[in-house]
């Protein structure tokens, strides 16, 4: 089972335009240092934030329980302008997970209703025997040698922008999800999703877009330990130590 937390600014989108809109660069600060005040705080817990669309952010955090997302959601009311309200939900595939941590906040109310500030709406959490969490990270071949160094830079984010979209298109079909991680790279949740699904979309991109990627996946009871497996994983593939595309890597204990 795995467990993704939604993470929402409270009445956002006002709040940026009251009284005045404010500066562009002020919000696109705050955005980045809630997204890294956030990383850190469930990345000490084995969890993993994925930025998303930065108003509303997605983390994988199984291992993180009611307290902790309370502390969290405490820490940030206490330092900052505005507060966070989080769902959370548990469910065998990641974006199963997702949409009942989602439901649960929407039952509340709007994101920007005024009534509505530090909710925490649990649908569920992930019982630690039955907490497991696969991750790939998925990255494009060789991007350095043949687009950034070559191309002008935003040809080579426009190619990445439509690899993701082809990403995110295919995975969602298989209760994964996509998240851009920076570079070439993106990290799929990918509960449920075996090895040979992974390579078919894998040569399904190539054939599409000729875009070459390769994909290592880890597998462990946290999204931290996942992660971290998925990217030994990936350093095999580019090591030579094997030819496959898709390898996985399992965590031992
Ligand atoms: N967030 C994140 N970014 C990474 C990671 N590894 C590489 N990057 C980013 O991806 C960019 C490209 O790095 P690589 O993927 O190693 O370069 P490459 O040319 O694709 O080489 P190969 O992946 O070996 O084919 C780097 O400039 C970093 O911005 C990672 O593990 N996490």
């Amino acid at each position: 089972m795995i467990q993704m937390t939604l993470i929402q600014i409270d009445n956002y989108g006002p709040w940026t335009v009251t009284p005045t809109p404010r500066a562009e660069a002020d919000l696109q600060i705050l955005q980045s240092e809630l997204y890294a005040d956030l990383q850190r705080q469930f990345a000490a817990k084995g969890g993993l934030v994925f930025f998303t669309r930065f108003d509303n952010m997605l983390a994988v955090t199984n291992g993180v329980d009611m307290e902790d997302h309370k502390r969290i959601q405490k820490s940030i009311g206490n330092r900052y302008p505005i507060t966070i309200s989080m769902g959370v939900g548990a469910a065998e595939t990641p974006y199963e997970a997702q949409r009942k941590a989602t439901n649960a906040l929407q039952n509340y109310g709007g994101a920007q209703s005024e009534d509505r500030t530090e909710v925490l709406a649990i649908d569920g959490l992930v019982k630690a025997d039955e907490s497991f969490v696969q991750i790939a990270h998925i990255d494009i071949n060789g991007i350095t040698d043949s687009l950034t160094d070559i191309i002008p830079a935003y040809d080579t984010s426009f190619i990445v922008n439509r690899v993701q979209h082809f990403l995110m298109k295919k995975l969602i079909e298989k209760g994964s999800l996509l998240f851009f991680i920076g570079g070439d790279n993106f990290m799929s949740p990918c509960n449920g999703l075996n090895p040979e699904g992974l390579l078919k979309i894998i040569e399904e991109i190539e054939d599409e877009i000729n875009i070459a990627l390769k994909a290592g996946v880890g597998k462990a009871p946290t999204a931290e330990k996942a992660a971290n497996l998925a990217d030994l994983a990936l350093e095999e593939i580019r090591g030579g130590f094997t030819y496959n595309l898709v390898h996985v890597m399992k965590n031992e204990e």
